[in-house]
C-alpha cells in the first residue's frame, strides 16, 4: 500500500535537505516549490492567468515570471499574495497529483509542502514530518546562503504560519538545529518508522 506523508517546515527549515535525503532512501519526493514553478513557466495557462490578474509589469524582458519582483509584491501585501495562492494552489495541487498517479504502488510518496498547515490538507496525508527550527536560525540560514536582507527573510516567515501551529499538525518531527550528520540521523529513523506503516 502506498503511504502517503506530508513534509513540511518554514522558509529555510531544511525541507530540501530532507527531501533529499528521503529521496535516497528510496521515497518518490513531489516538490511543490518546483510544480509552483514550473505551472507559471513560460507559454503555460498558469502564467497567461498571473498575467491577467497583475499585469506584464511582472514579466521579465524574455517574458518569464520575474520572481523577485513577484516576491517583493506578494511578502509586503497579502492581499496580492492571496490573489496569486489562489491561481498558483489549485495548478499544483493537480499536478501533485498527477505525479503521485504515476507512482509503483507501495512506494513512499513524499509530499513536500511548505505551506500544509497553511491549506489545512494536513489530514489527508498518512503521517505529517514537520522540519523545525527556530525563526532565528531559518533567518541566519536565508541571509547567509541566499543573500537576502534580514528584513526580506524576516517578511517571508511573518507570511508563514507559526512554529506552533505547524508542529501541532506533527505526526514526526525533525529538529534541524544541529549538523547535518545529526540531521541524516533523524530522517533516517523517521523513514524506518513510516517504511514500518506500508
Ligand atoms: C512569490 C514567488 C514568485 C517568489 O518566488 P521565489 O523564487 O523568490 O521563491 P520560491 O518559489 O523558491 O519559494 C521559496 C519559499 O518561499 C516561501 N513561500 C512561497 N510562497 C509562499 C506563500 N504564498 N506564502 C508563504 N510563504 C511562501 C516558501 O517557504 C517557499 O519554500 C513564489 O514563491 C510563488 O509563486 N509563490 C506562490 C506559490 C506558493 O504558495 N508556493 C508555495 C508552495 S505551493
Ligand atoms: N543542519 C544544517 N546545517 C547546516 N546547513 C544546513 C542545515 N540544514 C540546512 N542547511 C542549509 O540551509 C539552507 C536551507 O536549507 P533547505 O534548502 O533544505 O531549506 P528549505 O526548508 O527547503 O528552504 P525553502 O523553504 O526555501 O525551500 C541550505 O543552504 C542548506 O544547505
Amino acid at each position: 500500500m502506498t503511504v502517503r506523508v506530508g513534509l513540511t517546515g518554514g522558509i529555510a527549515s531544511g525541507k530540501s535537505t530532507v527531501s533529499s535525503i528521503l529521496a535516497e532512501l528510496g521515497a518518490v519526493v513531489i516538490d511543490a516549490d518546483l510544480i509552483a514553478r514550473e505551472v507559471v513557466a513560460r507559454g503555460t495557462p498558469g502564467l497567461a492567468a498571473l498575467v491577467e490578474e497583475f499585469g506584464t509589469g511582472l514579466l521579465t524582458a524574455d517574458g518569464d515570471l520575474d520572481r523577485p519582483a513577484m516576491g517583493a509584491l506578494v511578502f509586503s501585501d497579502d492581499d496580492a499574495r492571496r490573489r496569486l495562492e489562489a491561481i498558483i494552489h489549485p495548478l499544483v495541487h493537480r499536478r501533485s497529483a498527477e505525479l503521485e498517479a504515476d507512482a509503483d504502488p507501495g512506494a513512499l510518496v513524499v509530499h513536500d509542502i511548505p505551506l500544509l498547515a497553511e491549506v489545512g490538507r494536513a489530514g489527508t496525508f498518512d503521517a505529517v514530518v514537520v522540519v523545525d527550527a527556530p525563526a532565528e536560525l531559518q533567518v541566519s540560514r536565508m541571509v547567509e546562503h541566499r543573500g537576502w536582507s534580514r528584513e526580506e527573510a524576516e517578511s517571508r516567515i511573518a507570511a508563514q504560519a507559526s512554529r506552533e501551529d505547524r508542529l501541532a499538525i506533527a505526526t514526526h518531527v525533525v529538529v534541524n538545529t544541529g549538523s547535518l550528520d545529526d540531521l541524516r540521523q533523524q530522517v533516517e529513523d523517521v523513514h524506518a518508522d513510516l517504511l514500518a506503516r506500508a
